[in-house]
C-alpha cells in the first residue's frame, strides 16, 4: 500500500440542523489511509455531526466528501450503499438486536449487501462464515458465536459490533465514542483492539472519543472541535494545557496522566 495516500477528504463541509447555529462549520480535513484519527470536543461540539456526515447518515447543508477519490455527497441512494459498504461504523450504544445470537448480530451487516431472499432465510455465503468466525475470534468472542446478545456485557457486545464491521472489509472506520458505556479497563482493552486491527488491516479510523487520555494513547493524530470548527490538528503529544483550554474552555478537561493498562 502506497503510505500516505488520501483516503478521504473533506471540503467545507457544513451541517445546519433547521435555523440552529450550524453544528459543524466549514471542515477541511485529509485523512490518509491507515491513520487513526480522534475527534476530541466538549459536549455539543460536533463530533457525532462530523462522522454522521461521512457516510451520510446526516446530511450536510453543504461541501463535499471524498471517499478513495470517489465524491460521497451527491451520489445517489443506490450508489451510496454500494459507498457505505468502504466504510464500517461502530457506535457507543452498539446497535445489536438482542434477541439475535452473536453470529446472526455479526453476519448482520452483510443484510443488504446479501440478496433479499437470500438475507431473509439468513443463508449467506460460506466465504461470509467462514470470515465471520476468524473476526469472531480475532475479537476474543470465538467462545460465543451462539450467545444471545442480550446475556453478553459491554466490552463483549462492542467486540460484536467490531467483527460486524469488520465483515464489510471497509477501507475507512468511523467510530463514534466506542467507549463511553465501558469501565476504564475495558475501555483502554476495546480501544487497543480497534487500533491493532486498524494497523493489521490498513484502515484510516475517525473516532469521536470524550477522554482526552485514551484519545492521546491510542490515535495518531488528535482534532479538536469547538462550536464545529477545528481549533486543533495536530500530534498527541502537542496537546499543552493551551491547546486543551482552546478546545474545551478553562475548567473541562483534567490534566493527562499515565494510565496503567
Ligand atoms: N438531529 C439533530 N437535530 C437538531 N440538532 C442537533 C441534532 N443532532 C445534533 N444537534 C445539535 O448539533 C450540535 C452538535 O451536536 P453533536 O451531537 O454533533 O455534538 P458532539 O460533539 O458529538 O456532542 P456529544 O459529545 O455530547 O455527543 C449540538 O448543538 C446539538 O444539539
Amino acid at each position: 500500500m502506497e503510505a500516505n495516500k488520501t483516503l478521504l477528504q473533506l471540503q467545507s463541509l457544513n451541517k445546519q440542523y433547521g435555523n440552529d447555529e450550524p453544528a459543524i462549520k466549514d471542515i477541511d480535513l485529509i485523512l490518509p489511509q491507515g491513520q487513526v484519527l480522534a475527534l476530541i470536543g466538549p459536549s455539543g461540539a460536533g463530533k457525532s455531526t462530523l462522522i454522521r456526515c461521512i457516510n451520510r447518515l446526516v446530511e450536510p447543508t453543504s461541501g463535499k466528501v471524498w471517499l478513495d477519490n470517489q465524491e460521497v455527497t451527491g451520489l445517489s441512494k443506490n450508489s451510496l450503499r454500494r459507498v457505505r459498504r468502504k466504510m464500517g461504523m461502530i457506535f457507543q450504544e452498539y446497535a445489536l438486536v438482542e434477541r439475535l445470537t452473536v453470529m446472526e448480530n455479526v453476519l448482520s451487516g452483510q443484510l443488504g449487501y446479501v440478496g433479499f431472499w437470500q438475507s431473509w432465510l439468513r443463508r449467506f455465503p460460506q466465504a461470509t462464515i467462514e470470515e465471520a468466525f476468524r473476526l469472531l475470534d480475532r475479537v476474543g468472542l470465538s467462545q460465543f458465536p451462539d450467545q444471545r446478545a442480550d446475556a453478553l456485557s459491554g466490552g463483549q457486545r462492542q467486540r460484536v459490533g467490531i467483527a460486524r464491521a469488520l465483515l464489510q472489509n471497509p477501507d475507512l472506520l468511523l467510530v463514534d465514542e466506542p467507549t463511553a458505556s465501558l469501565d476504564p479497563k475495558t475501555a483502554r482493552q476495546i480501544m487497543r483492539l480497534i487500533t491493532e486491527l486498524a494497523q493489521e488491516r490498513g484502515l484510516g479510523v475517525i473516532l469521536n472519543i470524550h477522554d482526552v487520555q485514551l484519545a492521546q494513547r491510542f490515535a495518531q493524530r488528535i482534532v479538536g472541535l469547538n462550536q464545529g470548527s477545528i481549533v486543533y490538528d495536530g500530534s498527541p503529544n502537542g496537546l499543552d494545557a493551551n491547546t486543551l483550554t482552546d478546545i474545551y474552555g478553562e475548567e473541562d478537561w483534567t490534566t493527562p496522566q499515565e494510565v496503567e493498562a
